[in-house]
């Protein structure tokens, strides 16, 4: 699923069944007692880690009279560097991340896998781990960061006013920096299939049981949608590549991998039309018409992946900011100036063509600059002087690495721990499923552990690597990253899908521990 956007739409899914006993018996013996205590290497200070949060009504460090020099809104690699540059000129920029609009904090790189393009990392990196880096280093720089939504912006009215789920601040300016969204086909049956075959985001889905071995369709001719059929080619039997052109839009490079890459069968004028099920309800083909011809069959496909490109997510600014005919935010050329003195635009949503994460870096850092050419200009800066922040609290303690399973501790990882909890726990049990380049698994894990901090000693906590531990996972019925389940006596009470707002974990819990 590209960004939590997707994933919010899917309705939690509650049902009480009792796992086979075999599926989640510990086997203790001497001889493969090793090979089960086996726990992963652990990261004590977790790359999305959450700030404490401030009142709800103001930031807590405002910088004069409750009014923010700067409000960035969006945290792609445009809303990171503009962070940075803007935290290093002393502005103390306020960040909102997003959470479940417009994609996952950390933007668009948290759904793909290697990027090789930006300068500095001459062996490629993961998208996550970019923007991990990115995040630390605007928050090294005193940023302060909420994953949040904004949802709502006044920039009619001086000083402005952003509007998040949890908080509502002034300022003297606006970074806007809310990058593009993965579009959807809206077929008939989308809804019904949404995370049980159908998805957005193959690098977080990819690697599931439901996906494992079987044939996949990718619908989509641009980069994303031949990024998207390469990389499932790792875990399916053969890729479809569905294509409504005559010709593929992405890159030469990708078209030529696409193209050498004898597991994926790519189909031209191609229109998917809807996915079809089997008598036990589950996906078992696409609906396809020549575009040509008109002839309609059905493709044979466990999962349709889309590749069809995103949109601007400049919903906030309608009617306050000009946009153009397809909702970028039109900036004067060569600049970030938006129709709105003291309002900025960078990156993705108001850059149609180049759309690269180096190009909304660039822009985020021409924004970050031009704002801080306006405070001044306009008498409006006030400085401030980071203070020095605590260390971050660690997820596991050395402890809990060296001396193996503790049931003492709350936090485990890995399937020993959840097959010993599963059990010996007279708590309620939550287990994390997460795959390794599951971007908004990254966005949930520091979430539910906060989550989890509140609950300590009523609860345990699991983190479960379906790459990893599999078989555990097959076992779960778990379709996709990140998902968590609840489990109480034995029995599992409830599972949910994606990334939902910290509240529904927290009630749950509170009711069920
Ligand atoms: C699969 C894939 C692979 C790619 N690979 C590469 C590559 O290898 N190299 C490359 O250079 N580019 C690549 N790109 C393109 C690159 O990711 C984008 O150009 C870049 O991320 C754009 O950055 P951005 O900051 O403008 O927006 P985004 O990365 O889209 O980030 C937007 C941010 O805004 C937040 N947001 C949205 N609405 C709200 C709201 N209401 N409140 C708060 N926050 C909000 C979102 O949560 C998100 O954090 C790839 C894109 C995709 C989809």
């Amino acid at each position: 699923m590209n960004g939590v956007k997707e994933m919010s739409k899917i309705g939690m899914v509650t049902h009480r069944v009792t796992l086979s006993p075999s599926l989640f018996f510990l086997t203790s013996t001497a001889s493969t007692r090793p090979n089960f205590l086996r726990f992963n290497s652990l990261s004590p200070t977790h790359p999305l880690r959450l700030r404490a949060s401030s009142s709800p009504d103001s930031s807590s460090s405002s910088p004069a009279k409750g009014v923010e020099n700067v409000v960035i809104i969006g945290s792609g690699p445009a809303g990171y560097t503009a962070a940075i540059y803007a935290a290093r000129a002393n502005l103390k920029p306020l960040v909102f991340e997003g959470y479940q609009v417009g994609g996952v904090p950390g933007g668009q790189l948290m759904t793909t896998t290697e990027v090789e393009n930006f300068p500095g990392f001459p062996e490629g990196i993961t998208g996550p781990d970019l923007m991990d880096r990115m995040r630390r280093q605007a928050e090294r720089w005193g940023a302060e960061l909420f994953q949040e939504d904004v949802e709502f912006i006044d920039v009619n009215r001086r000083p402005f006013t952003v509007q998040s789920s949890e908080r509502k601040v002034k300022c003297h300016s606006v970074i806007y920096a809310t990058g593009a969204a993965a579009r959807r086909l809206s077929l008939p049956r989308e809804d019904e299939f949404w995370s049980r075959g159908i998805s957005a985001c193959a690098i977080c889905d990819g690697a599931s049981p439901l996906f494992k071995g079987q044939v996949l369709a990718v619908v989509g001719g641009g980069d994303t949608a031949t990024e998207e059929a390469l990389y499932l080619t790792k875990y399916a039997r053969h890729v479809h590549l569905l294509v409504r052109k005559d010709q593929l839009r992405a890159s030469r490079a990708m078209q030529d991998r696409v193209f050498n890459n004898s597991n994926i069968t790519v189909h031209f004028n191609t229109e998917t039309l809807d996915v079809v099920s089997n008598t036990k309800g589950q996906m078992s083909g696409i609906l396809v018409r020549k575009v040509d011809t008109g002839e309609e069959s059905v493709l044979e496909a466990k999962g349709l992946f889309y590749g069809i490109g995103h949109s601007p997510n400049s919903q906030l600014l309608e009617g306050q900011v000009e946009l153009d005919s397809t909702g970028y935010v039109l900036v004067e050329e060569g600049t970030a100036k938006t129709s709105v003195e003291g309002v900025f635009a960078a990156g993705d949503v108001q850059d149609h063509e180049w759309r690269q994460a180096v190009t909304a870096a660039g822009s985020g850092c021409i924004a970050a600059l031009s704002v801080e050419r306006y405070l001044a200009t306009n008498d409006l800066l006030v400085e401030f002087h980071q203070p020095k922040t605590e260390a971050p609290k660690k997820d596991l303690t050395n402890r809990d690495v060296q001396e193996g399973f503790d049931i003492t501790l709350t936090k485990h990882k890995g399937q020993y721990a959840l097959r010993k909890l599963y059990h010996e726990s007279p708590r309620l049990i939550c287990v994390l499923y997460t795959a390794p380049t599951c971007g908004p698994c990254r966005t949930l894990k520091p979430i539910l552990s906060k989550v989890i901090d509140e609950f300590d000693e009523n609860v345990h906590f699991v983190e479960i690597d379906i790459e990893e531990d599999q078989e555990i996972a097959e076992a779960a019925g778990i379709m996709g990253t990140p998902c968590v389940q609840f489990f109480k006596n034995k029995e599992m009470l409830r599972t949910v899908s994606g990334v939902k707002m910290k509240n529904e974990y927290k009630e749950f819990i509170e009711a069920n521990k």
